[in-house]
């Protein structure tokens, strides 16, 4: 009878590794079912802290929250933090793709910080009174007499008690490859409280998260919080072209971001599918997929070439359409190495062509000598230089798994 309780303990990871669908749903319902649980843990920690609904119990939600995207595979990467370092309050704008947000956004949340959500989110259990804790604002997005009034109490709270407002402007859920056009509810908000505006732009989650194709893979979100918009001396006249303003610099950032991940979801499509690939990318022209780039100086060499040990010597050319543009990182990490490739056509000056002069075998060759195994090689930089020995130094890019 025992062993009965093996069946589902051996079942569950026999599906999370064959059947991505599986993972889908399980994933998602553990997001739904731990999130219950930790609204249910928090509740009575928010009351003893603050008696009741409260701003300050967002630092509560918040620290239990923060571990959620471990379970899921799910990875943060901010730049742009220094614009969050402003006084008083303010208004967050960001765009909206699913209710994973939430993980996004507590990573970043500042202190006195609530949202404005939708009046149904009440309704749902222990995340309902969690919420409404956290004296998040709840809107009828179907009465909008009774939205306005909502928010215009909302601008004056804001002032009277300090307090941060974050709000979606698509009014939505959204996961098109594009921003929706933005409500205006945000901007009149801010232009009534007289406080900047925020944007706050999350990277597509279409490279992990795939609602409709029951998608749910490990995954890094990059958010970026975009300089402050000021809106001293605005008035009703400005809201449209303030909400204008504010949804173009939103959507250059997030198309900007979509088009360095259809580049690197090519580049793993690419080394997935053709061995030759592993060695080369981008295989297309580089204007067809680069950003426009101020040129990068080729910085000196390092001294002591250290074949085991990546050197983080920023890659140029080819692959500085594989620089992070938002965080200057590069995205495959760059390594140093002796070209051990007997047909590379390196001279001193000359740009060594890697489609031609290098091979599946020394893929391996390449791996060997940098030691490093857990990263595939998906980039050669196009300069090589001989050292005085003939020997050709040689940058590889690895992008980490
Ligand atoms: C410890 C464990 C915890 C576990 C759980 C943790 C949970 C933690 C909390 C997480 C919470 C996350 C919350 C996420 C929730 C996300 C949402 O719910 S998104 C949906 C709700 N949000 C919104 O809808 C906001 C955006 N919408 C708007 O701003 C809208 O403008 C509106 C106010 C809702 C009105 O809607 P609508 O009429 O459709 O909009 P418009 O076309 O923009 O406006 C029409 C008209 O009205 C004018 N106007 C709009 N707002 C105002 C205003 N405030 N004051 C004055 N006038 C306004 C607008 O200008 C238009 O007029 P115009 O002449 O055409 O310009
Ligand atoms: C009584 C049980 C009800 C169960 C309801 C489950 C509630 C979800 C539970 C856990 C998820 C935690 C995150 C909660 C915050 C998510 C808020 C959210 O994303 O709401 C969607 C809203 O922005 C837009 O909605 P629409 O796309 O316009 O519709």
């Amino acid at each position: 009878m025992d062993v009965l309780w093996l069946i589902p303990l051996l079942l569950v990871p026999l599906l999370m590794w064959s059947s991505g669908t599986f993972v889908f749903y399980f994933k998602k319902c553990f997001y739904v079912g731990w999130m219950m649980v930790l609204a249910l843990l928090a509740i009575p920690l928010c009351m003893l802290k603050s008696g009741g609904r409260d701003v300050e119990n967002m630092r509560i939600i918040r620290v239990l929250v923060r571990h959620v995207k471990y379970f899921l595979g799910l990875r943060f990467d901010v730049s742009g933090w220094e614009h969050l370092q402003t006084e008083g309050p303010y208004v967050i704008i960001s765009n909206h793709q699913s209710s994973l947000d939430v993980l996004g956004l507590m990573e970043i949340l500042p202190d006195r910080c609530t949202m404005i959500a939708k009046k149904e989110l009440v309704y749902a259990g222990t995340v309902g009174l969690i919420c409404w804790l956290g004296g998040i604002v709840f809107i009828n997005r179907k009465k909008t007499s009774d939205a306005k009034s909502v928010m215009a109490e909302a601008a004056q709270t804001m002032l009277d008690q300090q307090i941060r407002l974050w709000v979606f402007p698509e009014g939505t859920r959204n996961q098109k490859e594009d921003l929706l056009p933005f409500k205006k509810g945000a901007f009149h908000l801010a232009v009534q409280a007289q406080v900047p505006i925020i944007p706050v732009v999350f990277s597509s989650y279409r490279n992990f998260y795939l609602r409709k194709e029951k998608r749910f893979n490990s995954g890094t979100v990059r958010l970026r919080i975009l300089p402050k918009i000021e809106t001293k001396g605005m008035t009703s006249d400005d809201i449209s072209s303030l909400c204008d303003k504010s949804f173009d610099l939103m959507q250059a950032a997030f198309r900007e971001r979509l088009r360095l991940q259809t580049h690197e979801q090519r580049a793993v499509e690419g080394a997935e599918h053709s061995p030759r690939s592993r060695l080369l990318f981008p295989p297309t022209s580089p204007s067809e997929t680069c950003l426009p780039r101020p040129p990068v100086p080729l910085p000196a060499p390092p001294p002591l070439l250290s074949p085991r040990f990546p050197i983080a010597w920023p890659c140029h050319e080819i692959s500085s359409c594989l620089v992070d543009a938002w965080s200057g990182r590069p995205l495959a990490r760059p390594v140093s190495a002796v070209c051990p490739d007997p047909h590379c056509a390196c001279s001193s000056s000359s740009t060594c062509t890697t489609t031609s002069s290098t091979s599946t075998s020394s893929s391996a060759a390449l791996q060997a000598v940098s030691g490093m195994t857990d990263g595939r090689i998906d980039a050669c930089c196009s300069s090589c230089m001989t050292e005085g020995s003939g020997h050709h130094q040689f940058l590889l890019c690895f992008l980490p798994f």
